[in-house]
């Protein structure tokens, strides 16, 4: 069997990718990433300006997961763009995804977007709207109007491909409202999920929270997010346009979880928790296991069972 995936046009040899944030802040780390196994890549959220970050320990590795508040640390939007056009000139047949977030919010969403509009970059872009650690800034796309006028805004202008970071929605009413904003635009895909935001984690030994940004409050990844995680690209896919597609992001540990997160309809993976305890080489780890289970099932190719969850009804 292949693991052979087409995403917008594009073939790679697999579907894995990092989650934008981990491993992926430089030169040297994106690097890395391009010549591991994995199939494609995308950058740490680029904001405006470069930011330091909210004050450490902000990302902390649990039995079950992470937690991090990590406060939107980078390298500035001039950086990513300029390797993304270095890169799309040098290796023109291995496309990948820059990320865009805002700090600032609605207006510096629109100016990043038409920095990259205007400049020579003419691959993927994946539109953030699901940061939940901007201190005193809620999360874009939990607000369905906000994000109805910022995507309107930007289509006034954006004429490249671009998709949007979703983060996990907990009820069906709100899938339907998400899906019905999103299906009036012409996006590329839908990455679900970023981590459950403000979550809250408590050592043992010391009875004390164990990130110091906001009291301790976090976004949750990991093990802990994949049933949020199945659920989100599973309900996306059922209501959105069948030419958006969507990027399975959450709690991929082994390629039985990226297998599920197929079945649920994804056309691209992505590990963040897992890639950050493990390093690059989790992605040779996962393309093994997930042609295991495709041989143990007797499937030449993802197609095969791509979206074929079954129900019991
Ligand atoms: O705190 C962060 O930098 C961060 N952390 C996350 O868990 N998701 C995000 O989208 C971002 I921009």
């Amino acid at each position: 069997p292949t693991l052979e995936t087409t995403f917008y046009g594009h073939t790679y040899d697999n579907p894995f990718m990092n989650a934008s944030g981990v491993h992926c802040m430089d030169v040297t780390e994106l690097d890395e990433l391009a010549s591991s196994a994995a199939g494609s890549f995308v950058t740490k959220s680029a904001t405006a300006d470069g930011r330091k970050g909210n004050p450490e320990p902000r990302y902390v590795n649990l039995d079950l997961g992470s937690i991090n508040s990590m406060g939107l640390p980078n390298l500035g939007l001039d950086y990513y763009l300029n390797y993304a056009i270095l890169r799309q000139k040098s290796q023109p047949d291995a496309p990948f995804v820059m990320s865009v977030a805002s700090y600032q919010g609605f207006d510096e969403y629109v100016d990043n977007m038409r920095q990259i509009q205007d400049s020579a970059y003419t691959g993927l872009v994946e539109l953030n709207l699901s940061c939940p650690n901007v201190p005193g800034k809620p999360q874009m796309a939990y607000d369905f109007e906000d994000t109805k006028r910022l995507l309107t805004e930007i289509f006034k202008f954006y004429t490249k491909p671009f998709g949007v970071k979703l983060p996990p929605y907990f009820d069906m009413q709100h899938f339907d409202k998400i899906a019905n904003v999103l299906n009036q635009f012409d996006l590329k895909f839908v990455n679900c999920i970023n981590s459950i935001g403000n979550g809250l984690y408590i050592d043992e030994t010391t009875d004390t929270v164990v990130i110091k940004p906001k009291g301790g409050f976090g976004g949750i990844g990991g093990e802990y997010v994949k049933p949020t995680a199945l659920a989100n690209v599973r309900a996306l896919k059922q209501r959105l346009n069948p030419t958006i597609e969507v990027i399975g992001t959450g709690g991929i540990l082994t390629g039985r979880d990226a297998y599920e997160h197929l079945l649920c309809g994804a056309s691209m993976v992505q590990v963040g928790t897992q890639l950050q305890k493990e390093g690059v080489h989790v992605f040779e780890r996962l393309t093994a296991e997930l042609l295991a289970v495709l041989e143990e099932k007797g499937y030449q190719s993802i197609a095969e069972f791509k979206g074929k969850l079954g129900t019991l009804d």
